[in-house]
């Protein structure tokens, strides 16, 4: 499974299983009140929200995620709210000098923390539902609200866009069938991403359409890239099951120029990976600015 995608599916797991705990965390909060016991430091001490399983859970990822730190901050805030108002709220009816102001308090806090934790839980599943279920690469909405970014990012040379197509993929889905198909796509995006290098990120285009960024100093230096990666793919054979599948494909490779909308720099290579269709397949076809169409050559 893709780094990333695992990294989500960690974070949901375990904001859900904190935010469960928190149930717990509330009975006792009922218990204090029923047995007059004061000596719960999840709920009694001034740094309960410390000691509960959720504040150990959000402590640690505030110590380490960097992406995320926006929302973890708001959800500390709103579950240090959380407990400091229940601490008083339980004060004041053990001490008999109830105030429906502390229940109104105590309310208002549970609000905002359940409202801070559906919005994190939100940008979480709209980044996992960006990520494809099939091959697990991150899906073409991510490079679209990324490539400006990624663009503006580059240092020391330039960006390229590699699209690539599987040959002649329907005739693995009429030999096989659908379902040794899918296989098919989920090997060859494991081996797609095993041939690029960790600043080269791989996308499921769409189909059999995947597209790598790669970023060279120049030219040659892409094109070195672009063939190795159509060479890696072509000296691999995917195997499912008892079956051995040998897989080509034919890509299209161009610079992003600075500036340039992704639509662009997509039509231009898509325009380069049709000819080298057209002239054969198996092959990297590289297109410049102009229009001008090579096939790229070990
Ligand atoms: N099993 C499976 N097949 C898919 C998936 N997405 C697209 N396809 C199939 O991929 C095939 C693409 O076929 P074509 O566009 O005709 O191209 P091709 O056979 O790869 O031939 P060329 O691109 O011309 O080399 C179609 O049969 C689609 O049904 C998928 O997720 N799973």
């Amino acid at each position: 499974m893709n780094r990333k995608l695992k990294a989500i599916d960690e974070l949901l797991d375990g904001l859900n299983r904190s935010v469960g705990a928190h149930y717990h965390w509330l009975v006792q909060a009922f218990k204090i009140i029923a047995k007059h016991e004061r000596n719960l430091e999840d709920v009694s001490s001034l740094e309960a929200h410390n000691f509960c399983q959720f504040g150990c859970w959000v402590n640690k990822h505030l110590a380490t995620d960097t992406e995320d730190k926006g929302f973890l901050l708001t959800i500390h805030e709103k579950h240090i709210h959380v407990h400091e108002a229940c601490r008083q709220l339980v004060e004041s009816i053990l001490q008999n000098e109830i105030q429906d102001s502390l229940f109104n308090d105590f309310e208002h806090a549970l609000q905002g923390f359940v409202g801070a934790i559906t919005c994190y839980q939100t940008h979480l599943l709209q980044l996992r539902i960006s990520y494809d279920a099939l091959t697990s690469l991150p899906l073409r909405r991510i490079l679209d609200e990324s490539f400006d970014k990624q663009v503006m990012d580059r240092s020391n040379g330039d960006l390229y866009v590699m699209i690539l197509d599987i040959d002649h993929f329907k005739r693995i889905n009429d030999t096989y069938g659908h379902v040794v198909g899918d296989e098919v796509l989920r090997a060859f995006a494991q081996k797609l991403q095993s041939s690029t290098r960790n600043y080269e990120p791989v996308y499921r285009f769409g189909g059999e359409e995947f597209i790598v960024i790669l970023k060279a100093k120049n030219e040659a230096e892409a094109m070195a890239a672009g063939i190795r990666i159509t060479r890696a793919i072509e000296h691999h054979q995917i195997m499912v099951g008892q079956y051995h599948i040998p897989v080509t494909v034919t890509s299209g490779l161009t610079r992003a120029v600075p500036g340039e909308l992704l639509r662009m720099v997509l039509e231009r290579a898509d325009a380069a990976m049709y000819v080298g269709k057209q002239s054969g397949r198996n092959r990297c076809m590289f297109i410049d600015e102009q229009g001008s169409i090579e096939r790229v050559v070990d």
